[in-house]
């Protein structure tokens, strides 16, 4: 299979790029380095472009002729959403447009698209499967669900086959420690503990313990990031199975929550020390508790993630921070 990754070089990209090279797929990448590294992706063909310009991404889809697009590219800072909404707007959604024109115009008919649990908005049940309303509380997560929308435009439309994974909370890293997560600024709360823990920070600012949870802070999912990426492939396995619609949408997360001094204590038991703290105000637009109901994915994918355990996702990621490459 030839795949085409938008936005490889970045850490959910950089992952999917290997997990592909691993299972002897032929890859590419589309990126505009804007967050992501070059570092990250070795052994593959690199297109460097903007997904916003047509005259930049259409010679690609054109020339390398994918069976399978992966769209990672975005902007995912929900502050940053709020402050600037237009550009979340002209990079994810826009950009879906011009992407989903391309592939209409070259004949390109398997896609599979980086959705986000950000679509729900503040939870109305313990776990969220793919029935709850969604609802966003910022323009991060209104931009996603606008994307979501015009993909199942086309697919009703136009013949595209396209798979929406709605990710819960990405972490982790390979557990190689050849790739990793690096956004800066890094707001992701593993990465930020274990800054502190390496000491390239002084101390996690951790964000309110008021919250309405069992011990007052928030609660995620944290999912490993080759799990999300194994999920990809399941889903172009169900893209090509003629009992499956066009238009397939799954979340995806072990099901199981964490609250952050939960994670924070589990961090200090991989590292084997403290690690340094404070307590801050909430951070606006924080649901309180953000769980995957992805019974979903385990049973029309088949997928089963290899790498459920806390620990195990904080100790990959540990690997990585300790010796971090970029
Ligand atoms: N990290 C998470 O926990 C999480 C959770 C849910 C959903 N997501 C989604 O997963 C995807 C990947 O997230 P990530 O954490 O790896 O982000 P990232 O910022 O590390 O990677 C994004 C990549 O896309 C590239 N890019 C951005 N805009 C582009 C454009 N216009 N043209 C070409 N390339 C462009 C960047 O340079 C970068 O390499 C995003 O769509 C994000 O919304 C992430
Ligand atoms: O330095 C930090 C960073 C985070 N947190 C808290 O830790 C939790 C998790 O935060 P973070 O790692 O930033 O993830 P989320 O805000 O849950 O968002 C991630 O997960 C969402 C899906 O659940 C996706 O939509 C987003 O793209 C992705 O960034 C939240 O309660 C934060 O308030 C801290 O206390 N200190």
């Amino acid at each position: 299979m030839k795949a085409l990754v938008i936005g490889g070089a970045g850490y959910i990209g950089s992952h999917m790029v290997k997990t592909l090279q691993r299972a002897g797929h032929e890859v590419a990448v589309f990126d505009n380095f804007s967050t992501g590294h070059r570092e990250a992706i070795e052994d593959v063909k690199i297109y460097e472009g903007d997904l916003q310009a047509a005259a930049e991404i259409d010679p690609v889809l054109s020339g390398y002729r994918p069976d399978l697009v992966l769209h990672f590219a975005a902007r995912s800072l929900v502050a940053e959403s709020m402050v600037d909404p237009a550009l979340y707007h002209a990079n994810n959604t826009c950009g879906v447009m011009t992407l989903l024109d391309g592939m209409r115009r070259h004949k390109l008919d398997r896609l599979v698209f980086s959705s986000t649990a950000a679509v729900y908005g503040f939870p109305q049940q313990r776990r969220i499967d793919e029935s709850h309303p969604t609802a966003p509380i910022n323009t991060y997560g209104w931009s996603k669900l606008f994307c979501e929308s015009m993909i199942s435009d086309y697919c009703r439309a136009y013949g595209l086959r396209a798979a929406v994974l709605r990710y819960f909370n990405a972490s982790g890293a390979d557990p190689s420690g050849t790739i990793g997560e690096a956004h800066e600024p890094e707001t992701h709360l593993i990465p930020n503990v274990l800054r502190a823990a390496v000491g390239r920070a002084d101390k996690v600012t951790v964000f309110g313990k008021d919250h309405d949870t069992r011990d007052g802070y928030c609660v995620r999912d944290y999912i490993h990031v080759n799990d999300l990426a194994d999920a990809h492939l399941l889903a172009y396995d169900a893209l090509n199975r003629a009992d499956q619609p066009d238009f397939q949408l799954y979340n995806l997360g072990n099901g199981q929550g964490f609250s952050v001094i939960e994670v924070l204590r589990a961090a200090e038991a991989v590292v084997g020390r403290t690690i340094p703290m404070e307590l801050a105000d909430r951070r606006a637009g924080d649901p309180p508790v953000l769980v995957a109901g992805a019974g979903k994915a385990r049973s029309i994918l088949g997928w089963t993630p290899k790498i459920p355990e806390l620990h195990r996702i904080i100790a990959t990621a540990w690997r990585w921070h300790q010796e971090q490459r970029y």
